[in-house]
């Protein structure tokens, strides 16, 4: 079965299809008990992560369980920083931390770019999951791997974790951009490595994540966050011209219009802030759009969320459009729920 038999890939070759394909932005998580209960039996998150054979099984999980037309690689942003040598861990209910790599001197004491066999068990995992989604759904269900974009992963590399508003990244932006440069050319270049190896394991597609984008000022968009992302892009599809690209640049507005001018970007991403009838108008026309669910209609259900998937399907249905949330799915949001979610998209 060609890669374009599956819905999703037809959705991001530029297809208007028949009803919208469905994926869930972080769709392996906490919100599943199946994956709460992999997840205990693993060790850390980084053991998981690193473990094929259960990595690829909570891959799996949600498209076992929801029928999805997209399952996403199990994995983190952050497993870049990791592989080039920067200590990384996931302390519990905390979230991620990292020895902050603020100056040129800890830069250099990262690794090579190329060197990215840390990552060997990820492209291990892309492996499993594109022979699992073959034999359980016929290739029906497409494979997204996935990265970071530079701005957000620098973010997490300078601050050693999660910060409001992105400051400390944002401060040196200004206070020490030649720095800063180099980690995101750093970053750039392990990036395409890491995604055409995904890519030549089986992902058919790929999302680069920029979930801090809304930070940047609008002066600042330009350099950190449109020209590292578009340098990826450009150098993955001039390696791999038959991968389909989504960039989900979050919080940044207008200035998903840029992107929309990029030839080498397949799919623009929505986050829940994006008015759904100004990408009809603006977006869709030049690219498939994907979104733009709030997470937080999911979780309460009911009216909330058949009303949001309604707006969403009304204002998007007439151009090449695949389903998903604004943002990653929250992990108490109850099962039930994304049941109803895949009936209301389904239309069943
Ligand atoms: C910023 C970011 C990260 N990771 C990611 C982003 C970009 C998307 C976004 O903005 O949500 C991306 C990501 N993280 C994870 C995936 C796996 C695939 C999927 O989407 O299902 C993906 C695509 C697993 C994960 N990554 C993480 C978990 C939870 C860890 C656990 O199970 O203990 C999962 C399932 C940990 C993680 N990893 C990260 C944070 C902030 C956290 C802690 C917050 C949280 O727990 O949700 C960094």
């Amino acid at each position: 079965m060609g890669q374009d038999a599956s819905l999703f890939m037809q959705a991001l070759s530029g297809t208007k299809t028949q009803r919208p394909p469905l994926w869930l932005m972080r769709q392996a998580g906490r919100y599943l008990p199946e994956y709460r209960a992999t997840r205990a039996s693993a060790g850390s998150f980084l053991d998981l992560c690193y473990n094929p054979a259960l990595a690829a099984e909570v891959t799996m999980q949600p498209i076992r369980r929801f029928g999805f037309d997209a399952a996403i690689l199990f994995s983190d942003i952050l497993v870049i920083p990791h592989a080039l040598g920067q200590n990384v861990w996931f302390a519990e209910g905390e979230g991620p931390r990292l020895d902050p790599v603020t100056n040129n001197s800890g830069l250099l004491a990262l690794g090579a770019p190329g060197n990215l066999g840390k990552l060997d068990p990820v492209i291990e995992t892309v492996v499993r999951v594109r022979k699992q989604l073959q034999e359980e759904t016929g290739g029906a269900t497409a494979l997204i791997g996935f990265c970071g974009a530079p701005w957000t992963v620098a973010s997490y590399m300078i601050a050693g974790k999660g910060t409001p508003d992105q400051a400390p990244v944002r401060l040196i932006a200004y206070q020490d951009p030649a720095f800063l440069q180099a980690m995101i050319d750093l970053l750039v270049e392990a990036s395409t490595t890491y995604l055409v190896a995904q890519i030549d394991a089986g992902a058919q597609a790929v999302q680069i994540f920029e979930s801090f984008g809304g930070a940047l000022p609008p002066a600042l968009f330009q350099r950190w966050c449109y020209e590292p992302v578009t340098r990826i892009i450009r150098s993955v599809k001039a390696q791999r011209p038959q991968a389909r690209v989504i960039v989900f640049a979050r919080g940044v507005g207008h200035n998903l219009m840029a992107f929309g001018g990029v030839a080498e970007v397949d799919a623009l991403g929505l986050d829940w802030g994006v008015d759904v009838n100004w990408a009809a108008r603006a977006l869709q026309p030049m690219k498939t759009v994907q979104g733009n669910l709030d997470p937080l209609a999911l979780m309460a259900g009911g009216e909330a969320l058949a009303e949001g998937v309604r707006r969403i399907l009304g204002a998007l249905s007439d151009g090449p459009h695949i389903f998903n949330l604004g943002h990653g799915i929250q992990p108490t949001t109850p099962v039930a729920h994304v049941e109803e979610l895949v009936r209301l998209v389904r239309g069943a």
